[in-house]
């Protein structure tokens, strides 16, 4: 139902799934395969303390990143026509669950244990919550992290599958989602 009277065809749309599934890169080609704004909420962070994650992690703490994630994504959620990526522990907050699902359409990238582990030493340097951990912490972390992710309006399995390939599914999603709404 769509509480804030916008039309369906408007809604932003979120990607959410643990880190490393690639919400940022696939959020991007959606983007611009639709001719949208893409905001990937790291990204915003980011900018607004002039920080690499990792660094606000160290400097001024998960609480206070967690504080900043939820009010930038309650900024841009309410915001129409955009592609956003949130990130992997985002879903972990309520009140970021409730807006997302409130006001857009949320599309989990979900990618099994075995195929997510191949990726790891891409995304390691870059991702604080992953440092420290052996691989059966982070296997534990992945498979807890599941249920938050099972608040959603679609689900894309990626296994196998290019982040090109990936950003066409949605795409085509989508655009039969949109048609299926289209008042008659
Ligand atoms: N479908 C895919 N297949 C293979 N590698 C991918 C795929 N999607 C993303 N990647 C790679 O995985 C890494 C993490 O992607 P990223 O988009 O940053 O994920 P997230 O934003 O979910 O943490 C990047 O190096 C990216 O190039
Ligand atoms: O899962 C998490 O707790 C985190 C995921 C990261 O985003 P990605 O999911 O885009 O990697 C980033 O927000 C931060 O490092 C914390
Ligand atoms: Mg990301």
């Amino acid at each position: 139902m769509n509480h804030d009277n916008s039309s369906f065809r408007e809604k932003s749309v979120v990607l959410i799934g643990f880190m490393g599934v690639g919400k940022t890169t696939i959020g991007e080609m959606v983007a611009k395969k639709l001719y949208r704004d893409f905001i990937d909420i790291d990204q915003e962070i980011e900018k607004e303390y002039n920080m690499a994650t990792s660094e606000i992690f160290q400097k001024i703490g998960e609480k206070a990143f967690r504080e900043k994630e939820k009010s930038v994504i309650s900024t841009f959620s309410k915001q129409k026509l955009k592609i956003i990526s949130v990130g992997g522990g985002a879903f972990l907050q309520e009140e970021i669950r409730k807006v997302c699902l409130e006001h857009c359409i949320v599309i989990y990238l979900d990618l099994s244990w075995e195929s997510w582990k191949e990726r790891i030493s891409l995304i390691i340097d870059s991702r604080p919550v992953l440092q420290g951990r052996s691989i059966e912490e982070i296997e534990e972390l992945f498979n807890s992290r599941k249920p938050i992710y099972s608040l959603h309006n679609s689900k894309v399995d990626t296994d196998n599958l290019e982040a090109d390939e990936v950003a066409d599914y949605i795409v085509d999603s989508l655009k039969l989602a949109w048609d299926l709404h289209e008042p008659h």
